[in-house]
């Protein structure tokens, strides 16, 4: 956090002042002020990241003139085309791998020998990522890293960036038109999405998908990598509590519906080995996400339509992460009602979701929530909506876990009633 406010960006503020005496005073007033911030922040713990940062944000917008926000808000998909384009020539990386270098930084001309791009070419691109704080200018032809830039290089940020530009990007283009024509509705249809329109397709995203190889990889790779695996339902949930221990081998433990490719189940497999709690783990999943599934040695892989009977009876846990949001309320219903079929009295349905407050949704669960929208007619649902969904199918909320309170990612334990 302390790195958010780095030197880099600090002298460059400081530099574009003046040396009159006013200025010099305004100046240290300012590096103080934002020492004091840095001091704060770097403080702060997990949880107090969003306020600050939005804290922050609405101070910056406090300072724009309407043309600034126009240019803030018009040129978001600059960013993001400009961003992959960086992301393509390896730009960040370059710079990244720099900072153990004698100078820290990169010139115009070694850039151009790394990556076969034009100098001048470079130079434009580098003065726009350097103006949005992706990268830090030092001289007229040279450029460093900053925290941004090395965010950038993040496991998760190709994937997530290829995902954004080429599968969301598109649908978001289409929203307004989309709701113009459907008459601002609260949309219930998920054959009739902006999506449709987007890629003028009837194929739902999760289909569509299975001929677009590239746009599933980018999506699988994003999910995967997009959470830290400490802030998991795992952190927070009482799984052995919950697991009598004469659970014979044979009978199913955990079933990961909608799991995409495996990860979780092998972090189930990996803090729970079958010596220490046993049973039979399973991944179910559409048949192109399964061919692509994780070899995992004690899980099972198996092609599933979750909105068909379940055949996995009796299992002690039906865990689904991310699953309900990508569906509209009668489809949400659907999916509960084939799961509870399958269990027993000792089953738990384990819900894995973003639970937005009703006041003050940050940023990633607001925008979620509108991508849900556009895609599937799917939402984030506050605990409230789950609770009328889970009494009109006859189900109960046991509990809820927050486990990421910044995010509101929450695991439900829910139960027949
Ligand atoms: C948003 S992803 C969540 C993936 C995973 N649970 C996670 O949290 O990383 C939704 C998953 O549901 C799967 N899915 C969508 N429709 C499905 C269906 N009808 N039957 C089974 N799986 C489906 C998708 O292939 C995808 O892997």
């Amino acid at each position: 956090m302390a790195n958010d406010l780095e030197n880099g960006s600090q002298q460059t503020f400081s530099s574009t002042y003046s040396t009159t005496i006013q200025d010099t005073y305004q100046q240290s007033t300012m590096d103080a002020a934002i020492e004091n911030i840095k001091q704060l922040a770097s403080e702060a713990g997990h949880s107090a990241r969003q306020p600050i940062i939005l804290a922050l944000t609405k101070l910056i917008y406090s300072l724009e003139t309407p043309d600034d926000t126009v240019q803030r808000i018009g040129g978001l998909s600059l960013q993001t085309s400009v961003a992959l384009t960086a992301v393509d020539l390896g730009l960040f990386r370059l710079l990244v791998e720099a900072e153990a270098g004698s100078t820290g930084s990169l010139t115009l001309a070694e850039l151009a020998a790394k990556t076969g791009a034009e100098a001048a070419l470079l130079l434009r691109l580098l003065r726009y990522l350097a103006s949005i704080g992706l990268v830090d200018q030092v001289s007229k032809d040279a450029f460093k890293a900053n925290h941004a830039s090395r965010n950038m290089t993040a496991k998760v940020a190709e994937s997530g960036l290829r995902h954004y530009f080429y599968t969301c990007c598109p649908e978001y283009f289409a929203l307004p038109d989309h709701l113009k024509r459907t008459g601002y509705r609260n949309a219930g249809d998920e054959t009739q999405t902006a999506w449709h329109d987007a890629f003028k397709t009837d194929k739902g995203p999760f289909t569509w998908f299975a001929d677009k190889p590239d746009n599933m990889s980018y999506f699988n790779d994003y999910m995967a990598f997009r959470r830290e695996p400490e802030l998991g339902w795992l952190s927070v949930y009482p799984v052995r509590e919950q697991v009598p221990e004469s659970w014979p081998a044979d009978r199913p433990l955990y079933v990961n519906i909608g799991g995409n490719i495996g990860h979780q189940c092998a972090e189930f497999r990996d803090k729970f080995p079958a010596d220490v709690l046993p049973g039979r783990v399973i991944l179910q999943d559409l048949p192109h996400s399964i061919a692509a599934a994780l070899a995992t040695p004690g899980v099972e892989n198996m092609v599933h339509d979750f909105f068909k009977p379940q055949p996995v009876r009796g299992a002690k846990f039906y865990f689904l992460r991310g699953v309900f949001h990508n569906h509209p309320d009668h489809k949400v219903k659907l999916l509960l009602k084939q799961t509870m079929d399958a269990m027993t009295e000792e089953s738990i349905m384990l819900i894995d979701e973003i639970i937005p407050p009703a006041i003050g949704t940050g940023l990633d669960a607001a925008a979620h929530d509108i991508t849900m929208l556009a895609a599937f007619a799917g939402a984030e649902r506050s605990e409230e909506q789950w609770k009328g969904l889970f009494g009109e199918v006859g189900l109960r909320l046991v509990r809820t876990y927050v486990y990421n309170e910044a995010s509101y990612e929450s695991v439900m334990d829910v139960r027949l009633l």
